[in-house]
């Protein structure tokens, strides 16, 4: 891996091309750009029947019915306990429960999983994922994040970046104090091991989009390692000038829970573990625990499980049925 100083300089050489707002991709100049290409949208939901519906609502009839920019919408129903499916389905979206794609293989869970089956599940050349929490939606998010990718051959992924407010059960909104996990834990750990990707403002971001023959090609860790693993092995796979960021504007979006984000950390923290140890930059004598004991009020205490797993590389499965 290179210096910090040499990688920060590239970051610094990258950022200003590789850099944009979605208003630099207007719809009805992608349009045309589009041609052939086919785009999927993949929303990864678990219990967000509050919001899943808007968001495909918004999809369906400003990308497919007003300007024919997307071609479908998946909703990976990861096992919701609420309307999350009738609901997004009611909407316009093509719905497959997480555990029935490639139900040949034993299911495994979290956000990863949800989104290596969203992939395995569509068919779009382009694929652009969106969290269902979302609060802040608009079309804008989708368009933006293919604009690189339909007008630069050279661009493969692309990620947002935006203003990440908090806001409190007290309903006080604070600028900027989102994407607590983000800036304790997943952009330390990249400034200090993966300083080339130091540019990516929101790598824990859930929105982002890129081609379907390199996200084949890229393992997906389940949980919620996902996108701190995509990140680092894209690097790997297509290299920094193949990476973009877009500027969305603003995110706002269901919170979890503190105890809920320190199990997060953990699994991000083994994800950038196993990275390590892949790169040959770490040799530890025995492996990192993967459990957490958390404290909660009262003097309760909880042993959570952060342990990861990781899907292949989905073009390195002889797919046995047809997804589609
Ligand atoms: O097992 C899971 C966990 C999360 N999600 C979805 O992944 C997105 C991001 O998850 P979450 O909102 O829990 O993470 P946060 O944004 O709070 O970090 C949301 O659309 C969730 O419904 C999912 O599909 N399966
Ligand atoms: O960025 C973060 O720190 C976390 C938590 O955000 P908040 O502190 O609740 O705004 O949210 C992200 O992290 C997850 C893990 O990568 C992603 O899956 C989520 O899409 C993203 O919202």
């Amino acid at each position: 891996m290179e210096t910090d100083l040499r990688a920060l300089a590239k970051v610094q050489k990258w950022y200003g091309p590789h850099s944009s707002t979605a208003a630099e991709w207007p719809v009805e100049a992608l349009v045309p750009a589009k041609g052939a290409t086919t785009v999927s949208v993949v929303l990864p939901a678990r219990d967000e029947e509050r919001t899943v519906g808007d968001i495909v609502t918004v999809i369906r009839r400003d990308l497919v019915e007003r300007t024919p920019l997307v071609d479908e919408i998946v909703v990976v129903d990861s096992n919701s306990t609420d309307a999350t499916a009738e609901l997004a389905r009611a909407a316009g979206a093509r719905v497959v429960a997480q555990d029935e794609v490639l139900s040949h293989l034993p299911p495994l869970t979290g956000k990863g999983e949800a989104l290596w089956k969203g992939l395995a599940a569509s068919a779009g050349d382009l694929v652009v994922f969106v969290d269902a929490d979302l609060r802040s939606f608009g079309a804008h998010y989708v368009s933006g994040l293919l604009g690189p990718l339909l007008m630069d051959d050279g661009i493969d992924f692309v990620k947002a970046t935006y203003e990440r407010p908090y806001t409190g059960e007290d309903g006080v909104v604070r600028r900027g104090a989102g994407g607590r996990v983000t800036e304790l834990v997943a952009r330390p750990l990249i400034n200090l091991f993966w300083p080339e990707l130091a540019g990516f403002a929101q790598p824990l971001g859930g929105e982002y989009a890129a081609r379907r023959k390199v996200l084949e090609q890229v393992p997906f860790v389940t949980e919620y390692g996902v996108e701190f693993g995509l990140l680092v092995d894209l690097l790997e796979l297509v290299g920094l000038d193949a990476m973009a960021q877009v500027d969305l504007g603003h995110r706002t979006h269901t919170h979890q829970s503190m105890a809920s984000l320190g199990r997060m950390a953990g699994q991000i923290m083994l994800t950038a573990w196993a990275r390590l140890e892949r790169q040959g930059r770490v040799v530890a004598p025995q492996s990192p625990a993967r459990t957490l004991l958390q404290f909660g009020l009262e003097g309760r205490a909880d042993l959570v499980d952060v342990a990861v797993a990781e899907r292949p590389p989905l073009a390195s499965l002889v797919l046995e049925e047809d997804v589609a």
